[in-house]
């Protein structure tokens, strides 16, 4: 526009020029002015529109403050100069004006752009990011407030630090200010009882700051963790299916360390530093304004060489711990699962995988550490440079009688301090960016609600433990388009044993874990006693309906504590009687602690059957009204079984549901459930169903159920 305009002006004033000259001469300057004025209300309505409409990039400004100290900026002061020196404004200085007016807030708005932290951090969400920054850091303040006391302490005890570290240059160039002219013994004593007090009382002060704030640092950071992970456990098992257990941990253990950072290290340091500059600048200024001047000629390049530093250097920081989490990960999983490793002898293969996961993260370290040694290069040399020319200046100063010697170290000695300062500055803001990033994933898990329907409250005294299936069909989460059980129905009698049997894949798991409400039939529904399970309080449901997997899942730690796991009011007498019951005792004695012999790394000194016995005693020493067996003594021996079984039968008012493929398990079942891709496809006592000769009896025909004891 400022292009067009001249041009079009330029012509429409060369037209003019005759008539005016005649007409309106001794009117001319008004009418220049009232051209560059129409011209400018003409510029506003059609910038705005066209900034309003036109997308163009971030760093071209386009707000209406801009738009109109662009249009209006030039034409107020050449009419402010013609009422106050009489100047004659003309259309080309007019012109030339508004095109100069583009420069700096173009200039001022591309390095805002570039370098804000904000717009560094999401540049087409900036007021939003700003928003939930504020809100993030609110609410840590928020969780924060227990430790409000030493928090309060700490910030009491950094201003007591500051007031001693900035005095203590000063006095450096008094010492030597006094040693270089006339010495006075009791000047010089002075300057030097004031700067050891100075040095001293700071450093007890910076001590105790640095303990509080640590202290509380680490209580935020517990208090962080455990609302973190009492929120993490809570979610549904289909959550810990589709997230990665590594990213769970490293937001348990970075994030929240770095969250907490922002709040008891991070403030801290950043006002640290902002006091200090301001202490260290006003000292500076009264030492000599000359060359504080000087030395702002070198902060901002400082401040751009730590900007784009800390930006690179956090992200690659980030990125060489996501790197050494996964190679921990590589090595955590090669050794879990070491036997298989070497039965396959796939140590080669295992070593060239970890070194893979190994040779990605030295690439991201070296990157990581090329780029710090770049930016010490980069701000030595500014230093160095800021320092030549503060020495050439200050000799001259000296030289002039402006400035003493002692003064010159003083301000020497800040200006090192202030371009540490601002460094710090800077990478604090850009942690603390990064830290709202850390912030941001951490109540993202905090707040997620648990996809399944809540617990309800109800507990009864007399629970008689009949379960009913009634027309359930089923989606595992992650896999929305397949059904894994299709409209199915049966009914668990209490005292009575029921058989879920059918080919792999048919849906009897699934089945377990809707009982157990790891998920949530999307049709029909699961009723205990008639009620909907989510209807039960959740601890209640659990000690009446208890499960022992195939693999089951025992904690390092004795005999005793993985039997009472989950249940706290459990005598000794009943922790003895479920071993026995699970005929776990006799083996348990034998050990060399008895019940409080160690069972080793999720139980790797007991054999599999002798995990799957002490499972057992841990679900029946919750009393439970309904056992669910999966596969729960495929590792057991026959005799030992049939006594379990025996025992099971005696306990009174328990419904047991086992899942086997075994026939000596099912065939004693005073109910068998064959269940076929999703599908009940028939039901009855074992006799029954050989009679039918349907698909129980085609399962025995095909070896599908072990029916070496099949007559
Ligand atoms: N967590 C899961 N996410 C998605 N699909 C699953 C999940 N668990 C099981 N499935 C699928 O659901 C179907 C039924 O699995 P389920 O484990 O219930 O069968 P099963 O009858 O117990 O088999 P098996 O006798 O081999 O233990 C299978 O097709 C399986 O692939």
């Amino acid at each position: 526009m400022d292009i067009i305009f001249p041009i079009s002006l330029f012509l429409l004033d060369s037209c003019l020029n005759h008539l005016s000259a005649k007409l309106f001469y001794k009117y001319y300057p008004y009418e220049v002015l009232g051209f560059l004025w129409l011209m400018s209300i003409i510029k506003i309505p059609v910038l705005t529109i066209i900034s309003q409409r036109l997308k163009h990039p971030i760093w071209i400004p386009s707000g209406l403050i801009y738009i109109l100290t662009l249009c209006l900026s030039s034409t107020l002061y050449q009419t402010l100069r013609l009422f106050y020196s009489s100047q004659v404004p003309t259309i080309y200085l007019g012109l030339s004006n508004s095109l100069l007016n583009h420069i700096p807030p173009l200039l001022s708005c591309l390095f805002w752009n570039l370098f804000s932290p904000y717009v560094l951090l999401n540049k087409t969400d900036e007021p939003k990011s700003k928003t939930k920054e504020m809100e993030y850091f609110l609410r840590l303040l928020n969780y924060s407030r227990p430790d409000c006391l030493p928090l309060g302490g700490a910030f009491l005890f950094l201003t007591f630090a500051l007031i001693g570290e900035v005095f203590i240059p000063y006095y450096m160039g008094r010492v030597i200010d006094i040693l270089s002219t006339e010495y006075k013994e009791s000047d010089f004593l002075m300057a030097m009882l004031s700067m050891a007090v100075f040095s001293i009382t700071s450093s007890i002060f910076a001590g105790c700051r640095g303990g509080l704030f640590m202290f509380s640092l680490s209580r935020l950071t517990k208090r962080l963790r455990l609302l973190l992970f009492r929120s993490v456990v809570q979610q549904e098992i289909s959550f810990f299916e589709t997230t990665k257990s590594g990213e769970i941990v490293s937001r348990l253990s970075n994030d929240t360390a770095r969250v907490s950072r922002s709040i008891a290290g991070n403030v801290n340091i950043t006002i640290r530093m902002l006091v200090k500059c301001l202490g260290v600048y006003s000292f500076m200024f009264s030492l000599s304004w000359q060359l504080t001047l000087l030395t702002f000629i070198s902060s901002p390049i400082t401040w751009i060489i730590q900007k784009l530093y800390s930006s690179y250097h956090q992200d690659l920081v980030q990125k060489v711990q996501e790197s050494i989490a996964k190679s921990s990960d590589v090595a955590k999983e090669i050794i879990e699962s070491v036997k298989t490793v070497h039965s396959f002898a796939a140590e080669e293969e295992e070593a060239k995988r970890y070194e893979k996961s190994l040779q990605e993260t030295h690439e991201l370290q070296t990157r990581r550490d090329f780029v710090t040694a770049f930016y010490l290069l980069a701000t030595r040399i500014v230093n160095l440079m800021t320092q030549v020319a503060m020495l050439l200046y200050g000799q001259y100063l000296i030289q002039s009688g402006f400035i003493t010697s002692g003064k010159m170290v003083s301000f020497i000695l800040y200006q090192m301090e202030s371009g540490d300062y601002i460094r710090t500055l800077v990478h604090m803001l850009s942690e603390i960016t990064h830290s709202a990033g850390a912030a941001q994933k951490v109540f993202q898990y905090m707040d997620r609600t648990p996809q399944v329907s809540p617990a309800g409250s109800l507990c009864p005294d007399d629970l008689h433990g009949q379960i009913e299936f009634k027309n359930v069909t089923f989606y595992y989460p992650s896999r929305l388009d397949v059904p894994v059980l299709k409209d199915i129905s049966f009914t668990l009698h209490p005292g009575r044993v029921t058989a879920l049997v059918g080919p792999s894949g048919g849906g009897k798991t699934t089945c377990v874990s809707l009982l157990e409400r790891f998920y949530e039939p999307q049709e029909g529904n699961i009723l205990l006693d008639g009620k909907p399970l989510n209807e039960y309080k959740h601890e209640y449901l659990h000690s009446k309906v208890a499960l022992v997997a195939q693999e089951p899942i025992l904690f390092a730690g004795s005999v005793r504590e993985n039997i009472v796991y989950g249940c706290e009011n459990i005598t000794e007498e009943q922790i003895k009687e479920a071993a026995r019951k699970a005929k776990a005792e006799d083996f348990i004695s034998g050990m060399e602690k008895s019940y409080d012999s160690d069972v080793g790394d999720s139980g790797a000194q007991l054999s599999a059957g002798q995990k799957q016995r002490v499972a057992l005693a841990r679900a029946l020493a919750r009393n439970p009204k309904l056992l669910i067996l999966d596969e729960a003594s495929s590792c057991l021996d026959a005799d030992t079984e049939q006594q379990i079984q025996q025992c099971l039968q005696n306990i009174l008012g328990l419904s047991v549901l086992i899942i086997a493929h075994r026939l000596r398990t099912v065939q004693k079942a005073d109910q068998i459930i064959v269940l076929k891709d999703g599908c009940l496809v028939e039901h009855g006592t074992h006799d029954e169903l050989v009679k039918q000769k349907g698909e129980y009896y085609g399962l025995l025909q095909g070896n599908l159920l072990e029916n070496k004891e099949v007559n």
